[in-house]
């Protein structure tokens, strides 16, 4: 069946560079037939080594770059070629941003025939050191405790002093958190053989308070030395709020488990989004770029187009984060979302901000939207910021039975974004523009913010 391949396995050929995958692989096509190479960018011509053939597709590796990219530029971090943790690093920012707006108009054509106007992406003016979470995953050499990041494709753990893209605090209390377990005999999980302590240590930063929150998460209902590790972690970590003690005894990549206390300090850490403070506990979900949260936040109020009349729908609402902009341009909100800390935080932080006109649920979108709708509620406007997923049907069909005005649709997944358009559009909206959000610099994720109206 090979024969019929327009390459075979070890060849070696010229090609020119078409696209680029969603993992930072280029593409080459010959006679139609897609290669993936590692590291090739857009327009480049190469030389390349066949290395795999499969019926539809095969991947190959780069022997010599014959013609660059203006946009190619060397990687700053000395671990991006072992790290999975960004992906574009070789791109230059404007090349990565004009990429993502390719790969945004790209996707909605191809899957969802939406034909609309599709905005440049709004990038950041600097963009590294932007998260304000770090989770490492944890291991062992030589006896002390190492964490870092899994190797491409595996899940070996490498150790890890700093990563670009993370706030520089959260890698000094990655480093000092590690040092401080190593010192009092904590060991690290062993995924093999389900034995060990520590599996892995989160970070949580306030960008605007500067509070931070650490996660401990063990396998093991106690952390051997707890007392002696908290009090030392307290001593050496500045504007720790809380230190928190996730257990996860399950063999499994899911990162925290069911149980969770407060080792010391606070349930929450707060922060600021704009003139708005929340409150959020280690199980919350809250976005990992404050300065584009900001963007993101501005643009989906701005779709929303709020007079202060409107009823408003946010569904998978988090920690109430949006919901709380759109109450203070709209008359009613119902925010909705599956866990419960999460909507815990919501309640408490229309509170912290003497916001009255929201009311919040716990559930599944689905299932609590759909009884809300036929318990008699409408919206004007339905906002919805799904996991990368994207909508399930049930809501989809929901919304198109209740037809709020506006639709203003958050995504992480460029991909379910096309395919729900189609749905809500076959039902009557139109998707009147796209903007695309550069919310993971370096990393080939994009977010972005659709607006339709009902025609
Ligand atoms: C991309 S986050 C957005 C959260 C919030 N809008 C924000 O910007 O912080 C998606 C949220 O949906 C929640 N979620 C996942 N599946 C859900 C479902 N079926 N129903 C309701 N919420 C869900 C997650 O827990 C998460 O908080």
């Amino acid at each position: 069946m090979s024969k019929t391949l327009p390459v075979q396995k070890n060849d070696i050929i010229d090609i020119i560079f078409e696209d680029l995958t969603h993992e930072g692989s280029g593409v080459a096509k010959v006679d139609g037939y897609p290669l993936f190479i590692p590291n090739g960018l857009p327009g480049e011509k190469a030389t390349v080594k066949v290395i795999k053939t499969n019926k539809n597709y095969g991947f190959g590796r780069l022997v010599e770059i014959k013609e660059r990219s203006p946009y190619r530029v060397e990687a700053p971090c000395l671990i991006y070629k072992e790290c999975g943790g960004c992906q574009l690093q070789h791109l230059s920012y404007e090349g990565q941003l004009k990429m993502k707006h390719k790969h945004v108009m790209d996707v909605l054509e191809r899957i969802g025939k939406i034909n609309t106007t599709v905005h440049p992406t709004l990038g950041m003016e600097d963009p590294w050191r932007y998260r304000n979470k770090s989770q490492v995953p944890i291991g062992e050499q030589e006896g002390g405790l190492i964490g870092g990041f899994y190797q491409q494709r595996s899940h070996q753990i490498i150790n890890m002093e700093q990563c670009l893209i993370q706030q520089e605090e959260n890698d000094y209390v990655v480093n000092t958190v590690k040092d401080i377990c190593s010192k009092y005999g904590v060991r690290a999980y062993d995924e093999a053989r389900h034995k060990g302590d520590l599996r892995h240590i989160m970070v949580r930063r306030g960008a605007i308070t500067k509070e931070v929150m650490i996660v401990l998460i063990t396998r093991t209902q106690d952390i051997p030395n707890r007392k002696a590790i908290v009090d030392e972690i307290v001593e050496k970590v500045p504007n720790i709020k809380s230190i928190i003690h996730n257990v996860n005894n399950k063999k499994t990549n899911v990162i925290m488990g069911e149980i969770t206390r407060v080792l010391w300090g606070e349930e929450t850490i707060t922060d600021y989004i704009g003139d708005v403070k929340f409150a959020i506990s280690a199980r919350s979900f809250y976005q990992v770029n404050p300065e584009q949260t900001k963007v993101l936040y501005e643009k989906a109020l701005e779709y929303a187009d709020l007079n202060g009349e409107e009823k408003v729908i946010d569904a998978y609402c988090g920690i109430g984060t949006i919901s709380l902009f759109l109450a203070k341009k709209a008359r009613q909100v119902f925010g909705v979302e599956i866990v419960p800390q999460a909507i815990e935080d919501a309640r408490k932080n229309a509170l912290i901000n003497d916001i009255h006109n929201v009311e919040f649920a716990v559930g599944e979108a689905e299932v609590v939207i759909p009884n809300w709708y036929k318990a008699g509620n409408e919206a004007d406007v339905l906002v919805v910021d799904p996991p990368r997923k994207g909508c399930d049907e049930a809501l989809l069909q929901t919304i198109l039975d209740m037809k709020p005005r506006k639709v203003v649709y958050v995504s992480c997944n460029p991909a379910t974004l096309a395919r729900d358009l189609r749905v809500l559009e076959d039902g009557g909206y139109k998707t009147e523009e796209v903007q695309p959000v550069d919310m993971f610099p370096q990393t080939t994720h994009v977010e972005a913010v659709a607006r339709l109206s009902l025609v």
